[in-house]
């Protein structure tokens, strides 16, 4: 009989390839193929045979935080995801979410084990260089050491206060023009606005004019019709502030990657990669111009860093930066020096204006705890007008409660990846790790959990940060991470809670907040007709903000 050579080959490879995949499918029923297979750690459910949770994250996406809770409940304190590694595809990448409050005590008191990494920069670098936020080892510890130097406890109560009150004076000139209208107003884009202006003033030695008291700034009112609502509203606008909104887009992009291990080419054939590159070449071009400005400004003086600022005034982050030399005595580049730039205003700007933005909504759902704060700010501040200094925030515990307590649920880093540099074990659940894996805590999840906070975790209480003697409660940060804990805690933790003092006692004594189209289903990742079913009001990002903004209206108080 006379059998073709293709006809034998097709008839061994065929069944041999099919017997190869049933048991790889019976060996991985729902994991990444050839992932370790004896870890004593729960796999998540969601998994698919050989894929894992490689198609997972897209599939949960609006709802992520809450998806990652659901199973912190099912699973306990430790559980593994694993993933398809695309560039080495018999080594899938395995992923922990970590909730034991030892084991994340153990992670974040040590960052030379547990790294940013070089998975992480892939992801971020793009975007944040090798800025503080990216950067791991020597290359941390010298941003870290410079940075702290804007940090320091006697500027908060000079500088910072000034620039706070004058910053939050701007913002009521704008909450006025929208109450005299009677105008909708996005409060999250106007606090996000109010501080990008002031951290580029007090970091940066610069102003972006995002807000201002101008008349001709606040007239941007436009009459809407809404067909879906059928009715005619005024919503007050904005100018567009180009770095803001390209930094926007590159967040949206660099998020996205987390969860699509393919997003090199899900972004070449979606043509987000060429969003992505106008985008930071706008970021780009917005931080050369300050670094041209301020090096020009130093060779204006004879090569003296900082001309003009010493002795006369507080130096900016980047006047400390350009005093500081590589190991080899060189200067910093401007490269290095746009790093600094971006990274910097990153953390200046979401983090205050959308936790403030959760405090107001949360405020506007609990009446009796927004009187309670107004009645605290008359109590300290005196007046209606009064300016609110550093020592005064100090003595807003109530307005601190209610700031920490809006963190414990809406932490505004909500997930944060950790890259093992080498094996360990993790102390609170004996768990083995292994280099390279990747351990996710996350504060969301820890902020809501019973076994953390008690029965009553998901709600908003800020009585629960205050002792009897109406001082605030020390909570351990392991069990509260939401500034991160450890050698690696946020710089900005000080400044942004003096901040929010300023801002909220200031907002609450001129003005009543009532939330606006709360029920518009684009606010909502996922969206009900009943509210108590609704999920989802934040957006995924690499900070929580609030989903489709906060639109408020405004009603100034006599
Ligand atoms: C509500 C406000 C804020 C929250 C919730 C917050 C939270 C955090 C978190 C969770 C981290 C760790 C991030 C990570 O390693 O992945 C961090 C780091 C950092 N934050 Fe904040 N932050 C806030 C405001 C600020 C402000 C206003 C600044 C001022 C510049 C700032 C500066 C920094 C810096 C420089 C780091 C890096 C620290 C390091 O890696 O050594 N943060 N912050």
């Amino acid at each position: 009989m006379d059998v073709s050579l293709p006809a034998i080959a097709l008839s061994i490879l065929l069944p041999s390839a099919l017997a190869i995949y049933a048991i790889l499918v019976f060996l991985y029923p729902d994991t990444a193929a050839f992932s370790r297979r004896n870890r004593n750690v729960p796999t998540a459910s969601g998994g698919e045979s050989l894929l894992g949770h490689t198609r997972y994250g897209g599939k949960v996406r609006p709802r992520t935080y809450d998806r990652k809770l659901d199973i912190a409940r099912e699973f306990g304190d430790i559980v593994r995801l694993t993933f398809v590694n695309p560039t080495v595809p018999w080594r899938p990448v395995e992923q922990f979410y970590a909730f034991n409050v030892e084991d994340v005590e153990f992670i974040l008191r040590n960052p030379d084990i547990f790294e940013k990494g070089e998975e992480g920069r892939a992801v971020i670098g793009q975007l944040l260089g090798e800025g503080i936020f990216a950067a791991d080892g020597h290359q941390w510890l010298v941003a870290r050491k410079t940075a702290s130097n804007i940090f320091k406890a006697s500027l908060f109560r000079t500088h910072f206060s000034a620039d706070f009150a004058h910053q939050a004076d701007v913002l009521c000139s704008v909450l006025r023009t929208a109450a005299l209208r009677g105008s909708v107003v996005d409060l999250q884009d106007v606090l996000l606005r109010c501080t990008i202006d002031s951290f580029a003033r007090l970091a940066l030695g610069t102003d972006v004019g995002a807000l201002s008291k101008e008349p001709a700034f606040t007239n941007g009112v436009h009459r809407i019709q809404d067909a879906a609502r059928g009715e005619e509203y005024e919503r007050m606008t904005f100018p567009d502030i180009p770095f803001a909104s390209a930094f926007d887009t590159a967040n949206a992009i660099v998020n996205k990657r987390s969860s699509d291990p393919f997003w090199k080419w899900t972004e070449y054939f979606s043509g987000e990669d060429q969003k992505m590159l106008s985008a930071l070449r706008l970021m780009d071009d917005f931080a050369q111009t300050l670094i041209t400005k301020k090096r020009s400004e130093v060779q204006a003086s004879g090569g003296k860093k900082g001309p003009g600022l010493e002795g006369d005034g507080p130096l900016s982050l980047l006047d400390y930066f350009l005093r500081y030399e590589n190991d080899d005595g060189s200067e910093l580049t401007d490269r290095q020096m746009r790093d600094v730039v971006i990274n910097f205003l990153i953390a200046g700007r979401d983090t205050t204006a959308q936790t403030l933005s959760w405090c107001f909504w949360e405020l506007c759902h609990h009446p009796e705890a927004f009187a309670r704060l107004r009645e605290e700010a008359f109590r300290v501040l005196g007046s209606r007008n009064a300016q609110c200094g550093y020592d005064h925030t100090k003595e807003m515990t109530w307005t601190t409660a209610v700031f920490y307590e809006t963190l414990r649920l809406h932490p505004n880093v909500p997930t944060a990846n950790k890259i093992p540099a080498a094996d360990a074990r993790l102390p609170g659940t004996n768990t083995r790790i292994y280099k390279g894996d990747i351990i996710q805590l996350s504060s969301y999840v820890m902020g809501r959990l019973k076994k953390v906070w008690g029965e009553d975790a998901e709600v908003w209480r800020p009585e629960r940060w205050l002792t009897p003697a109406n001082t605030l409660v020390r909570e351990s940060p392991y069990k509260w991470p939401v500034f991160n804990a450890g050698p690696r805690v946020c710089l900005g933790q000080a400044m942004a809670t003096q901040e929010a003092c300023v801002f909220l006692s200031t907002v609450a004594r001129k003005f009543d907040v009532e939330l606006w189209g709360e029920d518009e289903p684009r606010k909502w990742g996922v969206w009900h007709p009943q509210e108590e079913k609704r999920e989802g009001r934040y957006s995924v990002g690499l900070t929580l903000g609030m989903r489709g903004g906060l639109d408020v209206k405004i009603r100034e108080r006599a």
